[in-house]
């Protein structure tokens, strides 16, 4: 690995957390994702959701119409109430679901039929663990009385806490995270609980959204927090801790969706992803710690192997466009109309 001159070649990274869309936005989704990534996450929040094995294997099937690569959708099932623990046995068996993603009922985009009854769901976690399927969450509370800021770190302790304590041998991955206390939380956990952190909450504060006009496309949940989170999770992510890895959670919504008068929850970050971090990293001096964090800790944690070629990154300024098309609409990235310094090549 080379220095902060010019050059950084490392391990070929993967996406432990993305949104690809379905239809005619798979097309211009799967092709920005398979750039580089080797494998990713494919969250299941679709309309209607992929909430059974074989909604997510036509799913899988869908995005694989698109692959003209080597690149692999590592595919989730959508949790809600009644999901059995012969579902989760039937997914497992399929060799191409490898986890299972809880969302608090109403806690995000398209997380309405999502789970209402924690403890309704342990005889799930409790096939989970058994089988060997990790547990992805959107650790957020949905009660409209806990600020918005704050949904995250009582999601740990109303919640989370419990579920870690009950199993402790099921693989749990808290995703997005975006807060210091979730942070912590995970370091201080056991071995089977991790976090995804994107490149948008290391890159940004809420000031970033905030402060001199209201910028929709920094809008996405959880929430961006203060600049003291901002600054917990860049030190989670360069401390050489092994649980914390790369989960974009890029989620494309329609310009037009985002800057309305309600905008949707989700930026678009596939378009750089790598870039995006590398900036990071970068400004944190820790590109040594990169690799690790995008290519190795991920799958270590999955129980998946390393990938084993490389991409390199170039010191390169470009200019990111306005948008990029999206189906037959347009999605606004991160970034738009500004300079990142990275390109991979
Ligand atoms: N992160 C977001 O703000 N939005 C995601 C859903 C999610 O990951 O919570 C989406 O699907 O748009
Ligand atoms: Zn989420
Ligand atoms: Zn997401």
């Amino acid at each position: 690995m080379t220095d902060t001159t010019a050059k950084l070649t490392i391990t070929r990274p993967d996406d432990w957390h993305i949104h690809l869309r379905d239809g005619d936005q798979l097309k211009d989704t799967v092709r920005d994702v398979s750039r580089y990534m080797g494998r990713a996450i494919i969250m299941p929040n679709l309309v209607p959701p992929a909430t059974c094995t074989d909604s997510a294997l036509s799913y899988y099937e869908r995005i694989q119409a698109h692959n003209n690569s080597n690149f692999e959708p590592l595919m989730v099932l959508y949790l809600t109430d009644k999901t059995t623990p012969e579902e989760i046995k039937k997914a497992k068996a399929s060799g191409k679901i490898v986890a299972a993603k809880l969302y608090p009922a109403g806690a995000t985009t398209n997380s309405d039929s999502g789970v209402t009854s924690i403890e309704g769901m342990y005889p799930v976690f409790e096939a989970m663990a058994e089988v060997g399927m990790l547990l992805l969450i959107h650790g957020e509370v949905t009660d409209s009385s806990i600020d918005i800021f704050d949904r995250e770190k009582v999601f740990i302790e109303n919640i989370l806490c419990k579920i870690v304590d009950d199993f402790p041998n099921l693989k749990i991955v808290l995703e997005h995270i975006t807060t210091k206390d979730a942070a912590e939380f995970v370091a201080a956990s056991g071995d089977n609980v991790a976090a995804t952190i994107t490149a948008h909450h290391l890159l940004y504060n809420r000031n970033h959204m905030l402060a001199g006009g209201i910028r929709p496309h920094y809008y996405c949940l959880p929430i961006l927090k203060r600049n003291i989170h901002q600054e917990a999770l860049i030190k989670a992510v360069t401390s050489g801790s092994k649980k914390f890895f790369l989960g974009t959670d890029s989620a494309p919504h329609l310009k037009d969706k985002k800057e309305a008068s309600c905008g949707c929850a989700g930026s678009y970050t596939a378009h750089a992803a790598l870039e995006l971090y590398a900036e990071a990293f970068e400004e944190a001096g820790a590109l040594d710690k990169l690799e690790a964090f995008a290519s190795f800790n991920g799958p270590d944690f999955y129980g998946l192997p390393r990938n084993t070629d490389t991409v390199t990154l170039e010191k390169d300024t470009w200019q990111v466009p306005e948008s990029y098309p999206l189906g037959d609409d347009v999605v606004v990235p991160i970034r738009a109309g500004d300079e990142i310094m990275w390109k991979v090549k």
